[in-house]
């Protein structure tokens, strides 16, 4: 099978949010970002970033992400939506970059290599770490637990700002064996998390069937038996009440989820949100407040805002 891409010119402001976009509401299936900086600081970088010299041809002027789409979709109409989105980044004062985009056909088998290349482990904190299926990894900690991945076609490597400021508030929330549910796990990656840092039972949702396969495998890899996968839209027809909500998914489809949560939140539960672009945040306040919540701790990387969130009484 062929697989379409789009090659789009940006700037770094840009990235994470047009990524996001073509993930949620154009339903890529995948994405690459080639960044200057990366290549630049190669040198000295010993974190995840990867960089293959002999491949090194023509360098972005800041960042060229390339979008994967199923060989069937129409080129033209990606095309416009991604020139409507860009022109509405730039409408809230963002620097979008030259925006030149290119259209081509690749082999997905292809694209599989590409981004495992970029793949590397991530020593996360001193609880975690994050490592590919193909990976050795000593780890950093005689205890630090690793989080093995192969994240296939769902989104969820654990390269995210946003996954890693989700991850971040499970390590500060999980203070007991308690039940977790993820809204919208992509790859499993919090559930796993949330596993590995002692959750007594995880529930993993989501709408996408690449999601489905992609968690079920990674829980087997990482030998996790106390989870459950569920096929729906945010917490649809889930039973049960969880001590912990995590979701990482984007604002607009987060307000549809604030109206849920005060029926499966168990008490003195918590309920950790990430994904949230900073011009979205005050939308959010707007609708946690309005269904009885106060957010306890606010995290940003980059765009992106991570909140904690209890209800107001507790
Ligand atoms: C940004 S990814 C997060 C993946 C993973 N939890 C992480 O943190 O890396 C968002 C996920 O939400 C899923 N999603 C989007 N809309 C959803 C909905 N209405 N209900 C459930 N999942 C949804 C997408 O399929 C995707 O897997």
């Amino acid at each position: 099978m062929k697989l379409l891409t789009i090659q789009i010119e940006v700037s770094h402001e840009v990235e994470d949010a047009l990524t996001i976009f073509a993930q949620d509401s154009l339903h890529a299936l995948g994405s690459e970002a080639i960044r200057r900086q990366d290549f630049e600081e190669a040198g000295w970088r010993h974190d995840s970033t990867v960089v293959d010299w002999d491949e090194l041809h023509d360098l972005p002027v800041d960042v060229r992400l390339i979008f994967y789409f199923d060989q069937e979709r129409d080129q033209d109409e990606l095309v416009a939506a991604f020139r409507a989105k860009l022109a509405e980044l730039k409408g809230y004062g963002l620097a979008v970059g030259d925006g030149s985009i290119k259209t081509g056909y690749i082999q997905d088998e292809d694209w599989n290599t590409v981004w495992k290349k970029y793949y590397q482990p991530i020593s996360f904190s001193r609880h975690l770490a994050i490592v590919p299926e193909w990976e050795d990894y000593q780890p950093a900690f005689p205890d630090q637990k690793l989080i093995k991945m192969d994240p296939g076609l769902a989104f969820g490597t654990g390269n995210h700002e946003t996954t890693q400021l989700a991850m971040l508030a499970l390590e500060r929330v999980l203070t007991k064996p308690v039940k977790v549910a993820d809204v919208g796990t992509g790859s499993g990656i919090l559930a796993i998390a949330a596993s590995k840092l002692g959750a007594k039972e995880v529930l993993g949702t989501d709408i996408s069937d690449d999601s489905m396969d992609a968690a079920k495998e990674n829980f087997a890899l990482n030998n996790i038996t106390n989870y459950q996968l569920q096929k729906t839209s945010l917490l649809a027809g889930v039973a049960g009440k969880y001590d912990i909500i995590v979701a990482n998914i984007l604002a607009e489809i987060l307000l549809d989820l604030i109206p849920q949560l005060q029926a499966h939140l168990a008490d003195q539960g918590k309920v950790i949100f990430s994904g949230i672009d900073y011009l979205q945040l005050p939308k959010i306040k707007h609708a946690l407040d309005e269904n009885g919540f106060q957010i306890i701790l606010q995290m940003q990387e980059k765009r992106w805002i991570g909140l904690l969130i209890s209800r107001k009484d507790q």
